[in-house]
């Protein structure tokens, strides 16, 4: 009763209670599994908030791990907010004080010496498919949260189980604590992380290798997920290691892929090809260049010229648009830069007299506006008015999470356009009544890809992660859109995320077979894919 992977409470049965010597410990009547899950919901109903229901749910998930998610499975539209974006990040700047038990692995900066005896005790694990890391640095849009993060690498944990039936006995959830900046956290006596600030240079690349290390070691066919570091970490991370192991950031590419798929989905309802899109992407880090890098991509695979391709974006960060003379310009941001003699003529109305979101609409009279700033309400009536008038169907994509973050709302961008925005945010949002026509807003969320994507790496046992195999999980969302109804969403529903998740697998599982860096070839992938998933049901328990 104490493996939450193996624990049953009142389903166990009166031969497993007898067999076990649970007898007397449980209430006599023996109930399904769909009792419970009944049960349960009623309880998660009955918490006071969202919060309270992403306790009430953490609680369940030690509890037992197959009613968890068999009940995520039931009302997963209805929980996904709860177990991931937006709650998490209450969750997560909430987690010293809302702490009840561990779970995943907690590895300190201060113990660098230590981490080898950690690892040492799992001895050498083949049955780990997948680990999620985070170090915390840039959890969602609410920035450094410390030992806290280890929630969002639950969280993305439970949505790949939920979303692609990865087993969950065979994943492992890591933070790898730094320190934090958090001035509110290195201040509150209960604060259960590294009290001190961020350690930083060599210190810190060593605790990074370390890890890849001992992870390599331990766990041989782990694949790698990287989450939430900022952004500097999380580039230079991903450039060490992504020719060499099994890894992805899910911030950077995830984002990219999902990101792309929903701009097929405005290519084809706007019926402008993606060679004559001009883009504009305010929020020029981890996950905005992350964007521009996959749309960017897809542009060549139209047939424009590399050095043209990067002439269709203007990217904008705290310093303004971007320009080969923008102060602080990082080595990722460069190629988006525009050549300071072009916008010479730009107005300069922005801070430290900058280039601003509002003149470079008027100037470069965007097709498609992507927000990644953590900037809410940055995409005001003004700009979006301003974008509006030089296109029928302007694509405008708020993908700052959580919710408050979003740079606009859609009932906003509906009503600013009369309707003819096609919008995708990054939040979960309602649809949008307006002139009769009920618009879907389409959840532009990494979730849509990466428990497809680590599925079919799984099954492929790649041994990289190739650009071919992130294209192939945008192109397979982006098929699934049905772009010619009225008010369409430009991604697949959440409700679908199952379906959705499997297309993802098979055509990741493909490419990766295409490109030479699988070491599984099956026959059938569909079948493969529908035999790897893991489903929440009971199993018979036998004392051993
Ligand atoms: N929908 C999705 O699947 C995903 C959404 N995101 C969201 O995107 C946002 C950014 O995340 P990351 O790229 O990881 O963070 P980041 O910190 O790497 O990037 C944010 C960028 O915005 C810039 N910025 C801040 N204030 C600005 C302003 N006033 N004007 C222009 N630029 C400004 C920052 O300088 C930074 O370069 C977050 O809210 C995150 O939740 C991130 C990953 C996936
Ligand atoms: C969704 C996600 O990965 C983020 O907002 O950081
Ligand atoms: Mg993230």
């Amino acid at each position: 009763m104490s493996i939450p992977y193996l624990n049953k409470g009142v389903a166990f049965t009166k031969e497993e209670r007898e067999e076990l010597g649970l007898k007397g410990f449980l209430p006599p009547k023996v109930l399904t599994l769909e009792d419970q899950a009944k049960r349960a919901y009623e309880q998660f109903q009955a918490q006071p908030d969202a919060l309270g229901k992403n306790v009430y749910l953490t609680a369940l998930h030690d509890r037992n791990e197959v009613l968890f998610y068999k009940l995520l499975n039931e009302h997963l539209a209805e929980m996904l907010p709860i177990v991931y974006t937006p709650t998490v990040g209450t969750a997560i700047q909430r987690y010293s004080h809302e702490y009840r038990k561990p779970r995943g692995l907690y590895l300190s900066i201060d113990d660098l010496e230590g981490m080898a005896e950690i690892f040492a005790s799992y001895g050498v694990d083949e049955s780990i498919d997948l680990i999620v890391a985070t170090d915390a640095e840039g959890i969602l849009g609410i920035g450094d949260w410390g030992v806290g993060g280890i929630a969002i690498s639950v969280g993305k944990l439970a949505v790949y189980t939920a979303a692609a039936g990865i087993d969950p006995s065979r994943v492992l959830a890591v933070v790898l604590d730094a320190g934090t900046n958090q001035e509110s956290l290195l201040n509150d006596p209960l604060y259960v992380g590294n009290q001190h600030s961020r350690v930083r240079g060599e210190r810190y690349d060593q605790f990074i290798d370390q890890y890849v290390e001992l992870a390599r070691a331990t766990f041989p066919n782990a694949l790698l997920h990287w989450e939430d570091f900022g952004t500097k970490n999380a580039r230079a991370i991903l450039e060490k290691y992504k020719d060499r192991i099994c890894t992805f950031n899910d911030d950077i590419q995830g984002t990219g892929a999902v990101s792309l798929a929903a701009v097929l989905a405005c290519a084809k309802a706007s019926k402008v090809p993606l060679k004559d899109h001009r883009i504009v992407i305010f929020g020029a880090g981890t996950a905005g260049i992350g964007i521009a890098e996959q749309i960017r991509d897809a542009i060549v695979r139209d047939g424009v010229k590399e050095e043209a391709s990067y002439d269709q974006f203007w990217c904008i960060d705290k310093t303004g648009l971007l320009t080969d003379d923008s102060p602080d310009i990082q080595p990722f941001q460069k190629p988006y830069a525009r050549r300071s003699d072009e916008v010479k003529d730009y107005a300069r109305n922005g801070p430290k007299h900058s280039i601003d979101l509002l003149e470079v609409v008027k100037q470069a009279k965007p097709t498609i506006l992507i927000g990644t700033s953590t900037v809410g309400g940055a995409f005001t009536e003004e700009i979006v008015k301003e974008m509006a008038s030089h296109l029928e169907r302007p694509a405008i994509l708020p993908m700052s999470n959580p919710t408050p973050l979003s740079e606009a709302k859609p009932e906003d961008l509906i009503e600013w356009t009369e309707g003819r925005a096609l919008v995708t945010t990054g939040s979960p949002f309602d649809p949008v009544e307006y002139n009769g026509v009920t618009y879907e807003i389409g959840q532009a969320n990494n979730a849509l890809v990466f428990p497809g994507l680590g599925l079919g790496t799984i099954v492929s046992k790649a041994r990289l992660m190739t650009d071919s195999m992130f294209v192939a999980s945008a192109e397979a969302i982006a098929s699934m859109v049905n772009v010619g109804k009225p008010g369409a969403a430009m991604l697949p529903s959440v409700d679908q995320l199952r379906t959705v998740s499997a297309t993802v697998a098979v055509r990741v599982a493909q490419a990766a077979i295409d490109e030479g860096v699988a070491e599984e070839t099956p026959d059938d992938l569909i079948q493969a894919v529908q035999d790897a998933m893991w489903h929440p049901v009971y199993k018979k328990i036998k004392a051993v």
